[in-house]
């Protein structure tokens, strides 16, 4: 037998920076969850017990928080990129690092109409991602994301005409619930270096908002026919958003709000378009997916 693919590394890094702002007593802070997973001349470390190849993955620990000290860790894009290229010039023998950074959310408090400088909250489950791949003699392949972005509306969805034979029970419904947890990536041309994602940082944000609002106003103002159409058009606007984009893709759970028929109590009406109490049901569940390409 042969070692076919070999990576390693520290998963599950917590990270927590803040930062102050002297001036306006301001303060910023960010929480991520790092993982570090390398590749390169490390196969004797696996065929022949050679240790002599393998930067300790608690290393790659104490690298990635004083990574985090001495740079700026937002936007992820730009963390991940400057944590890769440091193990690949370190390192002469490691050649890509796979860094994934999944950014939770803190924002801040309002507190009598004002934003208050160092208080802030978990508003939803949402993350971002981003998954950087620097590859040495190649470049930096950068893919954002965000995940578990649960969104639902009442009404303003429909599921009609689609195939119905003898397998078939689905009622055809032109007025339904719609609720999905978004889970999108764009998928960055490639950077030629840690200075072109450098030269690109402004573009991050920019994108991850652009995303959130388009996702948001597609899924709010569309007269859905399905979800795959819905999405498709999600990622359609988000590459003519950004022109750096090569592809988008999105999974779609579908999760599903059955109604329920309570005629056989003394006839009350919960059904079409009486429906008012429903069974939201945990599974099965939908999944729809897609990749959107630029070309
Ligand atoms: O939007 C939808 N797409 C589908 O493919 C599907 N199948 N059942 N319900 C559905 N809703």
């Amino acid at each position: 037998p042969r070692l076919a693919a070999a990576r390693y590394g520290k998963d599950n890094i917590r990270v927590y920076k803040v930062e102050r702002d002297e001036a306006t007593k301001t303060h910023t802070v960010y929480e991520m969850t790092v993982c570090v997973l390398l590749e390169g001349e490390i196969d004797v470390s696996y065929t022949k017990a050679d240790n002599s190849v393998v930067v300790a993955t608690d290393t790659m620990k104490n690298t990635t928080y004083i990574m985090a000290k001495q740079n700026p860790v937002h936007p992820p894009e730009l963390f991940a990129s400057i944590l890769g290229t440091h193990f690949i010039q370190t390192y002469k023998h490691i050649h890509t690092a796979h860094i994934s950074v999944m950014q939770h959310r803190w924002t801040r408090m309002t507190i009598d109409g004002k934003p208050h400088p160092h208080s802030f909250f978990r508003d939803g489950n949402e993350k971002r991602l981003v998954q950087a791949d620097v590859i040495e003699g190649k470049g930096i392949e950068v893919k954002s994301g965000i995940s578990d972005l649960l969104v639902l509306k009442s009404t303003g969805s429909q599921f009609h005409s689609f195939v119905r034979n003898d397998f078939t029970t689905l009622p055809e419904v032109y007025d339904r619930i719609l609720s999905t947890s978004v889970d999108a990536n764009w998928n960055w041309s490639t950077f030629s270096s840690l200075e072109a994602v450098k030269k690109s940082v402004a573009k991050f944000d920019e994108t991850w908002s652009k995303v959130r609002e388009i996702t948001f106003r597609l899924f709010a103002l569309e007269e859905s026919p399905s979800v795959q159409n819905t999405m498709y058009k999600m990622c359609e606007q988000i590459l003519a958003a950004q022109p750096l984009l090569q592809t988008v893709d999105y999974s779609l759970p579908n999760k599903h709000y059955f109604e329920i028929d309570l005629s056989w109590h003394h006839g009350l009406k919960n059904t079409g378009k009486d429906a008012e109490v429903y069974a939201p049901q945990s599974d099965p569940n939908g999944l729809i997916k897609c990749t959107v390409a630029r070309d």
